[in-house]
Formats: C-alpha cells, structure tokens, sequence
C-alpha cells in the first residue's frame, strides 16, 4: 500500500506517518524542507520519542520523501498510483498544493483503476472538501466526471500536540502520547482504507467541533493569555492559576454549546475537558506560546476555534460567553513580531480599529453583543 502525505512537520512526521507507517504503507512525504526531505531520502527511517510518565521510543521506517517544488514529476507519478493522499500542511498551503494533486488524479485516471482517498488533516471543519474544490477548480468537467468513482476527499479530526522540535537530528519528533484520528466515512469507495488507530464514524460533524473547540479552543485562550503575560510555553501560563481558570471557564462555556447541539453527555464531556487539561500540562513536553497562538487572522475566522463557539453560545442561550470573548480579547493583543499574520492583524487594528478587525476578518458586525464585550474585555487588559 502506498501513501502520499503532504508536510513532513510535527504533526506529519509526528502522527500521520507514524500511524500509516504501522499500518503497513510505505509513506512517501512530500515537503519544501530541504534538510527534511534530503535526510528522509538518505535515511527511509525516523524516531517518534513519546513523551508521557515514561517514555518510549519508536521507529518509522518505511518513509522515503520528494521536494514538493523541485519534484513535481515525481510526486505526480506516485499521486497516480496511490491508496491514499494525506496533509498536515496548514490551511492556508492548501490552495498551493492542489494543482500537483489534480494533476497526480488527472494521470490516474488513465494509468489506475483503484480508488484513492483524499484525507486533510487540519485543524478546520471541513478540511478535505476544502481541499476538494481547489483541486476540482484545476480539472475539467470530464476529468472530474472521471474520478467521481476513483477519487474521494474524506473530512477528518485529527488531535494529538506535537509541538515545535529542536533535535540535532532534524526528524527526530517528541509527541505526547494521546492520539485521535476520526474519519469521515460518508464519501468512502469500496472500502474504508486500511489505518491502524484511526476511528471511522457516520458524520464527523459532532467530533471535529468537540475536539475544534475543546482542544484547540482551550488551546489558543491559554497561548493568548499567556503571551499577555510574557509566558514561554504552554506549560508556564497553565501553572497560573488565573489562566487555568479562564480557560476552565471558556471550556465550560464551549462545553455547554457541543453538549446542547450535539447531545454529548454532560459527565463525559467534562471528563474529555479535564483530560484535555491535563494533556497541556504535560511536564514531559515544551510547548511554546507563540505556536500555538500562530497564525492569529486564522484563529479569528467565524468558524474557527474561537468565534464559532462565542457566536453558537450567544444564538443558542441569548448571552454573551465572556470567558470566550476574554479570549478573543486576548487574540487581538497578540503582537508577535515572529508571525506574519500577528503583525498584519496588528496593522489592520491601527488602521480600522478592533471593530474594523472583527469585521474583517471574524465576520462580526461591531454592534453585536459578542464584539462589545470583546471591546470591553480588551480594557481590563
Ligand atoms: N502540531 C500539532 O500539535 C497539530 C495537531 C493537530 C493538527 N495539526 C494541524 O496540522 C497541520 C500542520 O501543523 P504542524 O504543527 O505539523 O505544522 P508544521 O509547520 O510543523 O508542518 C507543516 C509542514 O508543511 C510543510 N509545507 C509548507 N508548504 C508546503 C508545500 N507547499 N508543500 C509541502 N509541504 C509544505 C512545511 O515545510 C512543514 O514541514 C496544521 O493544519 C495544524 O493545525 C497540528
Ligand atoms: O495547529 P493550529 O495552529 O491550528 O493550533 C495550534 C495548536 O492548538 C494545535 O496544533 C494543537 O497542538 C493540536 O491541534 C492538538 O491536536
């Protein structure tokens, strides 16, 4: 079986081909990293150190790699005769990637008559449709007609913290040791791939907001509130006790969202909560702040981690959820001179103000409730 997964990163070489790998693909990683792609290319083989109590050390062999620029041919060929397609590259790279892979499913179609699935493993609702319609906006109504059989883009969860590595050896990756893979099954050919770990569902819907805005809501309050604080690392910010309770409190507000939409029992919800807890403040990882708080305009969007919650809590019980808005508040003062989009944020702010950034860029007009309260959480700041 072969796999062809884009971004050999954290989460690439940390979860995604480490998991294909012990489900018997041979996974060939395609990335813009030089020193990443060579010493795959030279080594077939990498170590995963997991880092829990104890910790464990395993080996991903099996692994070969090609530049996602200067391979192009290449990565075509093995697209064409692939089981599975995967990405762990960012939402916003998806866009560059989708003309290698409509072009890998256009050879296909004349050189392979099996099935591929297409899985983005993003942090984003709706991940591989995403995907989808650029690719689709690269092949021609035939082509398309062509692969509806052969090719299908399956939206997934997928959770584990793997965060920033500095090794001497460049794929050397520390991860923790929870994992959660859930995949979409509605668009399945023939039948579900092969993937050791992985939990297929139905509808992928209640999973991916559970674990969107528990994990990831949770997340990004502590990164934001704790680079108010000049915190480091996730670790840092999580032993201050008022963070600890904001992100409690933005939990419990989220919590109360996915339990009334999605019929989540409550008792187990707050379990996966406190599990969640405990999982950031794993002393055996060093997080940083500034990752987990990357790509900020991202973050503000209106169906990302932050927003989308704070607007279901205000439509579904008719108030405000300041703990989430507190967070949001927090996201807006992030003025990390490292990340390009904290810094375009910033300039947005100076230019329009907070409520031309929301309207911007969260979708929220600056007379609603949710984006007073932000307004009024940014002046306790
Ligand atoms: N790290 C985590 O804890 C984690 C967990 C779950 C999901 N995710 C999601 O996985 C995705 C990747 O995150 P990450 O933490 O691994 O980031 P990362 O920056 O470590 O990895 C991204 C990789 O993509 C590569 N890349 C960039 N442009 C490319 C291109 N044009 N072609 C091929 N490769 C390209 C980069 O070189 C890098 O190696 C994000 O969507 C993130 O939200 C991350
Ligand atoms: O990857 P992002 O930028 O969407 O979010 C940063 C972190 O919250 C994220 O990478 C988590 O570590 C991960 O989602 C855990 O499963």
């Amino acid at each position: 079986m072969l796999a062809v997964h884009f971004g050999a990163g954290n989460i690439g070489r940390g979860f995604i081909g480490s998991l294909l790998s012990q489900s018997g693909y041979d996974v060939v990683f395609v990335d813009v990293n030089d020193k990443v792609v060579q010493a795959l290319q030279q080594r077939g083989q990498y170590e995963v150190i997991i880092a829990g109590e104890t910790t464990e050390t395993q080996v991903v062999r099996h692994v070969s790699a090609l530049h996602s620029q200067h391979q192009r041919n290449e990565i075509i060929d093995q697209i064409a005769r692939a089981d599975l397609v995967t990405t762990a590259v960012g939402p916003n790279v998806l866009p560059l990637i989708s003309q290698t892979i409509a072009e890998g499913l256009q050879k296909r179609i004349t050189v392979c008559s099996q099935p591929v699935h297409v899985i983005a493993c993003e942090n984003m609702i709706g991940g591989s449709e995403y995907l989808k319609k650029y690719v689709w906006e690269h092949l021609s109504e035939q082509e398309q007609a062509s692969l509806k059989d052969k090719c299908a883009f399956l939206n997934c969860a997928v959770d584990r913290i793997v965060p920033n590595q500095s090794h001497d050896d460049p794929l050397t990756v520390v991860v923790e040791p929870f994992f959660e893979w859930v995949i979409e099954t509605k668009e399945v050919i023939g039948d579900i791939p092969h993937m050791i770990g992985a939990h297929f569902v139905d509808d992928l819907q209640p999973y991916i907001e559970r674990k969107l805005f528990t994990v990831n809501t949770g997340h990004a309050i502590v990164a934001y509130l704790g680079y108010r604080k000049k915190y480091e690392t996730i670790h840092q910010a999580m032993a201050d006790g008022d963070i600890l309770s904001d992100v409690t409190n933005a939990l419990r507000e989220s919590g109360r969202v996915l339990v009334h939409q999605y019929g989540w029992n409550e008792a187990e919800h707050q379990a996966y909560i406190e599990k969640i807890v405990q999982r950031f403040v794993n002393p055996s990882m060093t997080d940083e702040v500034t990752r987990v708080a990357r790509s900020p305009i991202r973050k503000l969007g209106p169906n990302d981690r932050l927003i989308r919650p704070a607007m279901k809590y205000y439509e579904c019980f008719g108030e405000v959820p300041t703990s989430l808005a507190k967070g949001i508040a927090a996201l807006l003062l992030f003025d990390y001179e490292g990340d390009e989009e904290a810094v375009q944020l910033q300039q947005t702010i100076k230019e329009s103000g907070v409520e031309g950034a929301l309207e911007t860029y969260a979708k929220l007009p600056s007379d609603h409730p949710l984006a007073v309260e932000i307004k009024k959480q940014m002046l306790y700041m």
